[in-house]
């Protein structure tokens, strides 16, 4: 039997869907897919894409580098850094810092201070002293331990590959102090900085640290371009400029990889996919949907209409969530990672402790006076510690050993629905009915180790203080400490594992009716429970509507017609890329996910799925399409796929996902134009903003844009669907 091609049925078991959600976020970590096949047709134009420079790296053509050669070249940093902190040298910023690097550099100016202590060179000293402080403090954090597969190649950590950033490092003079990593991506590393420019206010920023190769360089300097036409439009009093992530600064960094370019940005928290996941690939409430869709479609139409801009890679790992109130949470997580620090100092301790008074054999220690009460104290935890922990932590005085890496791991900020004590401590902190000190100290009184007790009181204590500190006031963080029993691994996991789906609004979730809770004027939407806010993130990709640096464009499952086909394109193809994203958070589920047969490509599958879901397509595209001859023959039938099954996507709507018929029909209509073949025809971002279904999006009831005409297409846009030629560019 001929089944159809189309996503929706590939994914017809429920078990099959998840499994494939796997691979699927496996392929989407690779840069822009180039197929072979699109790549025999489409040579880049005049400029290198970054993405093929990529592959040539990968495919070793540009010479690998083995961890030996990062390791030589940390050495020559070092000697550089250590030269830097002379009595009459500048202050270097740069370059990866350790305990003992760190320690012989102050021992040098030690000794050079003695013969010419300068005001300078003791500003170095102190800078230095420092940078030591905050190194010997992170090396105790669990937060350095990472998940190999999900982070950056150690690899690329090369000349011309990324920059080895770390937490303390300063930038820019030392106005910028990177605090923790927030994620990366094929061309930076993204971190957390607190931007020290205002004496006394503390601010936080997020950097983007980008690969030094010329290739990522001029690349992050067209995304500049980009990004500073979308921060200085004059239509900045177009409600969608707020949903795209601004640009705040940028400037040069000097490693030892090279030069690297840096953008500065306001801090987001993580991504959509990440809200996918959240929700198990099975939707998410669209109470939340139709804000996201409405903030996109905002967004995009500022791109498009008022700037001049296409994404050309919309897709959930490029829509970021606001986490609101930063500094509050800034605070917040890092008095979490204060709190895990004291634990595993505990920990330890315990562990000597009871080493002490026991022999490695676990014989009580003769020499130990103390050894009964010890024992009794700790039976119920230093021996589960035992159970659960390496044994080297048993051994008096070690420590685990630490592996040498560059690559620290990614910690992006929680979701802002975390909980709702926390939002209700976060609304009297933005009220001002709670100062900053006194929810300090509300938070310190819960973190703060007691002393002078005994090692089972203490863990008891702490038991008990992380118990409320964390556990009760965050449901979404797992019962890291039970009984005294400590699991590392939930506790370092907690932060990121706020989950908005067990949050107590949300119980029960996905529902798109939930009641709204107590709302706080931000001065701008009302935010409550059920509010969230996105920014289209990585313009790294970005074109002009007048000046296309390549035809390779989109992420594979998120590709438009036209540009599978070879036709000409638009700032409509975003257009296409929304709407794959929307059903995506509709549903859980991609909505095309093609792959290759033995008798088929991956572009052949794709084609075969778009036409089983939207019928054959439009003249235009065969005519235009300089590939259209590869797939179709003389009579319009494709020529390595024979039998298609047509599911429309009310049916799949309906048949898969259990919406209703009425629900099936509205989220159709809605999604319909924007899948619309012919990309001349298809509707434009602010038309559908004033969509029948977005009407009741949560906080933006009201919000339209008055000049555009629902259903509209966007042919009057300059560059709608071609390049626009001819004229001085933008
Ligand atoms: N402003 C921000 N606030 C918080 N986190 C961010 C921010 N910008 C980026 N990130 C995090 O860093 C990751 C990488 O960012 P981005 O996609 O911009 O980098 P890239 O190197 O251009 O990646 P890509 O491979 O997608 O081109 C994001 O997925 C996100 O997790």
């Amino acid at each position: 039997m001929q089944s159809s091609r189309f996503s929706g049925l590939s994914h017809g078991s429920e078990t099959h869907s998840l499994s494939l959600t796997h691979k699927d976020e496996c392929d989407r970590c690779a840069e822009i897919e180039i197929d072979v096949s699109t790549d025999e047709f489409q040579p880049p134009k005049a400029k290198v894409q970054p993405q093929l420079q990529l592959q040539k790296m990968r495919s070793g053509q540009t010479g690998p580098n083995g961890s030996s050669n990062d390791s030589k070249l940390f050495k020559k940093y070092f000697v550089d850094k250590v030269n830097s902190v002379s009595p009459n040298g500048g202050q270097s910023q740069q370059g990866p810092a350790t305990k003992s690097n760190l320690s012989l550099a102050l021992q040098q100016s030690d000794m050079a201070s003695q013969h010419q202590p300068q005001p300078l060179f003791l500003q170095n000293k102190l800078a230095a002293q420092e940078e030591l402080n905050a190194v010997i403090d992170d090396s105790d954090d669990s937060d350095s331990s990472y998940d190999e597969k999900n982070e950056e190649s150690s690899k690329d950590y090369r000349p011309g590959g990324y920059h080895p950033a770390y937490k303390g490092e300063k930038y820019k003079s030392g106005r910028y102090v990177l605090v923790r990593k927030l994620g990366w991506g094929h061309f930076s590393t993204v971190w957390l900085a607190r931007d020290l420019r205002s004496v006394g206010v503390t601010t936080h920023v997020a950097m983007k640290i980008v690969r030094s190769d010329k290739v990522y360089s001029e690349a992050a300097q067209d995304e500049i371009k980009l990004l500073k036409r979308i921060r200085s439009s004059t239509e900045q009093e177009h409600l969608g400029s707020r949903y795209i992530l601004k640009l705040l600064d940028n400037f040069y960094h000097e490693g030892p990889n090279g030069e690297h370019i840096v953008m500065v940005f306001e801090v987001l928290g993580e991504n959509l996919l990440a809200l996918i996941k959240k929700y198990e690939h099975r939707g998410i409430p669209l109470v939340y949907v139709k804000q996201i869709s409405k903030q996109l479609l905002l967004g995009l139409d500022y791109m498009h209409r008022k700037c001049g801009v296409i994404h050309t890679d919309i897709k959930p790992e490029n829509v970021l969530m606001e986490i609101g109130d930063v500094e509050g949470i800034v605070e917040m997580v890092e008095l979490m990672d204060k709190q895990k620090r004291d634990l595993k100092r505990f920990q330890r301790k315990c562990s000597q402790d009871f080493s002490s008074a026991v022999s490695p054999m676990g014989v009580p220690n003769a020499n130990s006076t103390n050894h009964n009460r010890i024992r009794r104290d700790v039976s119920g935890t230093a021996l589960e510690m035992s159970s659960s922990s390496s044994l080297h932590q048993m051994v008096p005085g070690s420590r685990r050993p630490r592996r040498h890496t560059v690559i620290t791991g990614s910690q992006p900020l929680p979701s802002p629905l975390a909980s709702a004590n926390f939002k209700e401590m976060k609304n009297q902190f933005i009220t001002g009915s709670m100062s900053s000190q006194q929810w300090q100290n509300s938070m310190a009184s819960k973190s703060s180790l007691p002393s002078h007790t005994t090692p089972g009181a203490e863990m008891n204590e702490l038991s008990n203080s992380m118990d409320s500190a964390t556990t009760a006031r965050y449901p979404g963080v797992p019962d890291a400490v039970n009984g005294g029993q400590i699991n590392e691994g939930q506790l370092a996991n907690s932060l990121s594992s706020f989950d908005i789906s067990q949050s107590e609004d949300n119980v029960g979730a996905p529902s798109s009716n939930s009641p709204t809770s107590g709302s706080v004027d931000t001065g701008r939407r009302n935010v409550d429970s059920n509010t969230i806010e996105i920014k289209i993130a990585d313009l790294g990709n970005a074109c002009w509507y007048d000046e296309h640096y390549t035809s390779s464009i989109q992420t594979r499952e998120y590709r438009a017609p036209e540009v599978l086909l070879g036709a000409p394109w638009g700032c409509s193809a975003d257009i296409w890329s929304a709407a794959c994203l929307i059903f995506e958070l509709i549903t859980g589920d991609l909505l095309f996910e093609p792959d290759e047969g033995h008798s088929y490509t991956k572009d052949d599958d794709h084609i075969a799925q778009i036409m089983e879901l939207l019928g054959d397509l439009p003249h235009y595209l065969l005519a235009e399409g300089r590939y259209a001859r590869t797939f179709f023959n003389s009579r319009r039938q494709l020529r390595n796929i024979s039998k298609l099954k047509h599911w429309p996507l009310k049916n799949v709507l309906h048949e898969k996902y259990n919406f209703s018929l009425t629900e099936s029909q509205d989220v159709a209509d809605f999604l319909l134009p924007m899948l619309q073949m012919d990309p001349r025809k298809r509707a434009d971002a602010g038309g559908l903003v004033n969509h029948p279904w977005l009407s009741d999006a949560h906080g933006m009831e009201n919000v339209t844009v008055p000049d555009r005409v629902l259903y509209g297409s966007g042919a009057d846009i300059p560059g709608w669907y071609q390049e626009v030629k001819g004229h001085p560019k933008h």
